[in-house]
Parts: C-alpha cells; sequence; structure tokens
C-alpha cells in the first residue's frame, strides 16, 4: 500500500502552488489541481517559443497513446493542448507506472509566462478529462487502489510551503475534529454546499450558502455577489473597480476575518489573506482575496481559503466526501 508527501512550493503572493514530479526521466514543477483533471506538460514537442524556460517532459521513455489528443480550456480561459503518452510518475513517493501524460503542442500565453510552472496536475474527477476519443484517469484515480486509502490532502500556507499527502491523513497537520460534507460529482468537480457567510460588513441578510468547489488552481475565494459586497462594505477604502474587474481595497488596510460555515462548522479566513497582492509592484492599492462569482455558475474556493483550512479530499467510501479542519 502506497502513501505519500509532497511540498507544495507557493509563488509570488501565493498565485499558485507547484510541487515536483518526476515524470519518465524528468523532474517537473506542477500545479496541482482540484479543479480540472488532465495531467499535461510542456515537452519536447511544445515549440520553442512558447516553453522557453519551463522543464519539459522528453517522451522518449513513454509510450505514444496512438490517435489520441487533448484539448483544454480553463475557468480564466486560458488554454492548453496536444497528444497522448503513457508513461511513469512519481508524486512524494507514490509511483504510477502507466500515467497518461498530456505533452503540450500547443499553450496559451498565461503559461507561457508562469516560467516556474512545467504544467498542471489534474486532482478532479476523471469524467472531466479531455483526452479523446477515450477520456484518461488523473494521476489520483490511477494510483488510487494502490493507496492505503483512496484520500488525498491539501495543506497549503500563506507564504510558506505546504503539503499534499496521498493515501493517508496527517494527523500532526491539524487541530480539532475533520468536518465532512458530501461531494455532488456530477460536474467532476469536488463540489459541496457551504452553509452561509459572515465577517467584514456582512449581516445575516448576506450570509447565506450556496454552491461551491475547492480549487487548488484557483489563487482567490470567489463568492456570491451579495457576500463580497457585504464583505466589502465594512473594509474603509475598498471599491469595486471595473477597470481592475474586482474589488480593491487599500494595502494598508487591516480587513476583517471572514467566516465559513461548512457542516455546521465555522471556518475562519483571517482578514491579512484578504489583502491579496498590489496591482502591480509598488502600488498602494491591493487587489481583494476575496471577489464575485458572478457568471461562474458557483462559489471557488481557491487557494485564499484553502491556506486556512486542512482539506481531505476522499474516496474511500461509498461516495465521494470533503473534510476541513482548522490548520
Ligand atoms: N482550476 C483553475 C486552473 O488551475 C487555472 S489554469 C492556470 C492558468 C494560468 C496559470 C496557472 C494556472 C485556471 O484558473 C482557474 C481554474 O482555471
Amino acid at each position: 500500500c502506497q502513501t505519500g508527501e509532497v511540498a507544495a512550493d507557493p509563488q509570488l503572493y501565493d498565485q499558485s502552488y507547484l510541487s515536483p514530479v518526476t515524470i519518465g526521466n524528468s523532474e517537473l514543477m506542477l500545479d496541482f489541481d482540484t479543479g480540472s483533471a488532465d495531467l499535461w506538460c510542456f515537452s519536447t514537442e511544445s515549440p520553442a517559443v512558447q516553453s522557453a524556460g519551463h522543464g519539459l517532459y522528453n517522451p522518449s521513455t513513454g509510450t505514444e497513446l496512438d490517435g489520441a489528443f487533448w484539448d483544454i480550456t480553463y475557468g480564466d480561459q486560458s488554454a492548453a493542448s496536444g497528444n497522448v503518452f503513457a508513461d511513469k510518475v512519481v508524486v512524494g513517493g507514490v509511483t504510477a507506472t502507466k500515467q497518461a501524460i498530456e505533452a503540450a503542442t500547443s499553450v496559451s500565453y498565461e503559461f507561457t509566462e508562469d516560467v516556474a510552472s512545467d504544467g498542471l496536475l489534474g486532482l478532479a474527477f476523471s469524467s472531466i478529462n479531455t483526452i479523446l476519443p477515450q477520456p484518461q484517469t488523473t494521476f489520483f484515480d490511477t494510483v488510487r487502489n494502490t493507496l492505503a486509502k483512496a484520500v488525498f490532502t491539501v495543506d497549503l500556507k500563506k507564504g510558506a510551503a505546504g503539503s499534499y499527502t496521498f493515501g493517508y491523513i496527517d494527523s500532526s497537520k491539524y487541530s480539532g475534529a475533520i468536518t465532512y460534507v458530501p461531494v455532488n460529482t456530477a460536474n467532476g468537480f469536488w463540489q459541496f454546499t457551504a452553509d452561509g457567510y459572515s465577517g467584514g460588513g456582512n449581516n445575516a441578510s448576506t450570509g447565506r450558502g450556496g454552491v461551491a468547489i475547492a480549487d487548488t488552481g484557483t489563487s482567490l475565494l470567489y463568492l456570491p455577489a451579495s457576500v463580497a459586497k457585504g464583505y466589502y462594505s465594512g473594509v474603509q477604502g475598498a471599491s469595486f473597480d471595473f477597470r481592475q474587474g474586482g474589488y480593491t481595497l487599500p494595502c494598508s488596510a487591516t480587513p476583517p476575518d471572514f467566516n465559513v460555515a461548512i457542516g455546521g462548522k465555522t471556518f475562519t479566513v483571517p482578514g491579512s489573506y484578504i489583502n491579496y497582492a498590489p496591482l502591480r509592484a509598488g502600488s498602494s492599492t491591493c487587489f481583494g482575496g476575496i471577489q464575485a462569482d458572478s457568471g461562474i455558475g458557483f462559489s471557488i474556493f481557491g487557494d485564499v481559503f484553502l491556506k486556512a483550512v486542512y482539506a481531505i479530499f476522499d474516496d474511500s467510501g461509498s461516495s465521494p466526501k470533503l473534510g476541513f479542519a482548522a490548520q
């Protein structure tokens, strides 16, 4: 039975977290993404103008899946596509002997520019893997029957290295009890229902909960517009900036803590997490860590929330569930 742990290294402003993964003979830094289900990486097949500065997977160690191709567009409209190989993947000592590796032959500028990241490792449900004509399994689904327990955990931190574990829950990483909630897999995400919100200028009327996904690949916390508006109404100097496409606040502000009720338990995001990052280097105006989820269709509990909790992604029972505990 396999178990393993791998570091999650924060990029500037915790925009994303990268983890070392061995694919064939290459060690790459991948962005573990519970909001998608493709394992893709820059490769020797990627155009040099797109892959400059990135670690590359060399498919010579793999076996091509003839006729298979992939093409993904993410929530932020970034995109990538390419062909498919089967190769050995090792994450924190956990080995998948034959994992579908999606070698990029084209990526959008967001990936080219993010030179620290060599690709993504999807941890959503394999039902939304984009490989055609036959979707393939995520790394977690490939190894899950070899794990001591079919779970992985997420322990992200603000401005410091956190970790992902596979096959076990690390009791040293959380305090108090774990609160579990059921997961709806219909959309391929780790989707759950939040009970309600409070904090900032919110009052009970803006505290309604709703449908949300746990997404390590999203930097911020996207909530119902009324909740985001309510929160910032209690923050001096905060406002919705149409040019920036979201709420901004003075970097000097000490925003109030934000509370989320899930499964009858309250989890607190420290106000300092909501002063996310200066609009540009040296700016005294910061972009808010809480934004409205307008147009998305559900709330997104990205890294601003996840770095405040210990999260358990559990598919070991009759149906998947999410666990949250205080860090
Ligand atoms: N699940 C998320 C995914 O990981 C990223 S893909 C990405 C794009 C550029 C830079 C880094 C990552 C994108 O934003 C939200 C949603 O889609």
